[in-house]
């Protein structure tokens, strides 16, 4: 579905991803793991050219999206991240009710017409966010006046009411409590049983064990390491991931 290719991150010219090669399948979820600064989310941000809007970062090789290279500069990123999205670590709703939160999207790509479609995707999106049963009778309410667990389930339902097959998940329960998280890794993995290709990055070892079916570990700009996700937790190959796991660093 999405692959990088000796992909490379600079800021300032100083690189912080080392020429970075790794694939990623439909259904399936991957979890990037890493101490802190170690490019995990520099990583995560290139697959759908968000890095492009940090002043001063070059991203160089390839990044192959069903097969066509993306990061090149005619690449429309509005079309692009209508079949990439993105969940951030805070929630971000709009100040909009949460029936807008779901309909900015595919209203401005001309997705939906009639209020019969826009009631349908709203429903169909707010049930795939695993948020339905609690929202379905305040949908002209305030998205804000949700809590936290729910506003991020808000912002996953709004990410896929544009029906992507790629999203990527930027620490996203790192705000949430025990009860919420376990939700969101739920709706994390639902994602991926609908075919959806789904990237988390996370510090949680526990949550990429529970949720994800793959894992690559980062470590000072290098990816060192991949695999399947038991294999890695349970017969890491490399040393410093195997220190990463018991906690002897990070
Ligand atoms: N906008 C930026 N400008 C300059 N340097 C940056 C920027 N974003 C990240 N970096 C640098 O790139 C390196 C990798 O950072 P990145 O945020 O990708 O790591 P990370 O593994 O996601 O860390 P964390 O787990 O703490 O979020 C770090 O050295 C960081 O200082």
């Amino acid at each position: 579905m999405i692959e990088t290719r000796d992909l490379t991150v600079s800021y300032g010219g100083v690189e912080a991803l080392h020429a970075t090669s790794l694939e990623f399948q439909a259904g399936q979820v991957t979890a990037l793991i890493g101490p802190s600064g170690c490019g995990k989310s520099t990583f995560l941000r290139c697959l759908n050219l968000m890095n492009r809007e940090i002043p001063g970062c070059c991203v160089g090789g390839s990044i192959l999206y069903h097969g066509r290279d993306v990061n090149t500069a005619k690449e429309n990123l509005f079309e692009l991240r209508k079949s990439i999205g993105m969940v951030f670590q805070q929630p971000t709703p709009f100040r909009k009710s949460i029936r807008e939160n779901i309909l900015f999207a595919p209203k401005r790509h001309g997705l939906v017409a009639g209020r019969e479609q826009e009631d349908a995707l709203v429903e169909e999106s707010l049930r795939a966010g695993a948020l339905w049963d609690e929202v379905k009778d305040k949908l002209d309410k305030s998205a804000c006046a949700l809590s936290g667990g729910q506003q991020q389930r808000l912002c996953i339902a709004r990410t896929l009411a544009m029906r992507p097959d790629v999203v990527l998940f930027d620490e996203p329960c790192s705000a949430l409590d025990p009860i919420s998280t376990y939700t969101i890794e739920e709706t994390i993995r639902a994602i991926a049983e609908r075919g959806i290709c789904a990237i988390i990055v996370t510090h949680n070892m526990e949550q990429a064990a529970r949720v994800s079916d793959r894992t690559a570990f980062f470590y000072l700009g290098d990816m060192v390491e991949t695999g399947d996700t038991k294999q890695i937790f349970s017969a890491p190959r490399d040393a410093r991931l195997a220190d990463y796991l018991t906690g002897r660093f990070g």
